[in-house]
């Protein structure tokens, strides 16, 4: 049985956070990690407006008080005055992992021409790796598990895949993941067979 990993799901809405509208963000994290994930885990959620102090703030604790290998931000990514998610994401990183925002907008462009719009950027902190997402709750599942043509085959690979792998390389758990929603990529050097049940 793998160990098991902790999740930081952070959504960033001015208006979801004053109770405009409900927040989507996290369900639509959490429906997908579920759906996704074979090895045990556990979501630790925050939900904050756009101020870059509260958004560092958020990444510091679940990464250091909370004890998360992985975070995944959803909003203020865009150009609007008020989306400041990547400057505190840089912040807050010890290393720019620029993979990850370079294929999300590549993925991204098979959904909406908007797609250059995201400034999404993805850091390591200590033993933690931070991914920004787009607000557009649909964004969630596009770019984690990218675009599959009608017969169900994987037409452009969400970024989700190569996660597994960079946790490892950080020294956090080995994560599990149902290939039929995401075929997580290791070198087979890195493999272990697949856990029981
Ligand atoms: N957490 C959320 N829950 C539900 N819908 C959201 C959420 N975040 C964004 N959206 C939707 O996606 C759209 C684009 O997201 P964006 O992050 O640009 O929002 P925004 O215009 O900055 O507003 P806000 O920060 O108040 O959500 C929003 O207008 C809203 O319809
Ligand atoms: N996959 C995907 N990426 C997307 C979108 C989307 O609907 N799907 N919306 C785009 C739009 S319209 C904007 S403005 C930017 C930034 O969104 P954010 O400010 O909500 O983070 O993400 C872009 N990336």
């Amino acid at each position: 049985m793998s160990e098991s990993i902790r999740i930081g799901l952070l959504s960033i809405s001015d208006r979801a956070s004053d109770g405009t509208y409900a927040d989507q963000g996290i369900p639509a994290l959490r429906d997908w990690l579920d759906r996704a994930l074979r090895s045990p885990w556990q979501g630790v959620e925050r939900l904050i407006p756009d101020e870059r102090a509260l958004i560092e703030r958020a990444l510091i604790e679940l990464v250091e008080d909370e004890g998360c290998n992985l975070v995944l931000t959803t909003g203020g990514t865009g150009p609007a005055l008020r989306d400041v998610t990547p400057e505190a994401t840089l912040a807050v990183g010890d290393k720019e992992m620029p993979g990850f925002g370079e294929e999300m907008r590549r993925i991204s462009l098979n959904f909406v021409p908007t797609a250059i719009l995201s400034r999404q950027v993805a850091v390591i902190r200590g033993r933690a790796l931070i991914v920004n997402l787009p607000g557009q709750p649909k964004s969630i599942r596009e770019t984690l598990e990218g675009l599959r043509a009608q017969d169900g085959s994987v037409r452009h690979l969400g970024i989700f895949a190569a996660i597994p792998y960079c946790v490892d390389l950080i020294g956090g758990p080995y994560m599990e993941t149902d290939p039929a929603v995401i075929d997580a990529f290791r070198p087979k050097s890195a493999r272990r067979p697949p856990s029981a049940g």
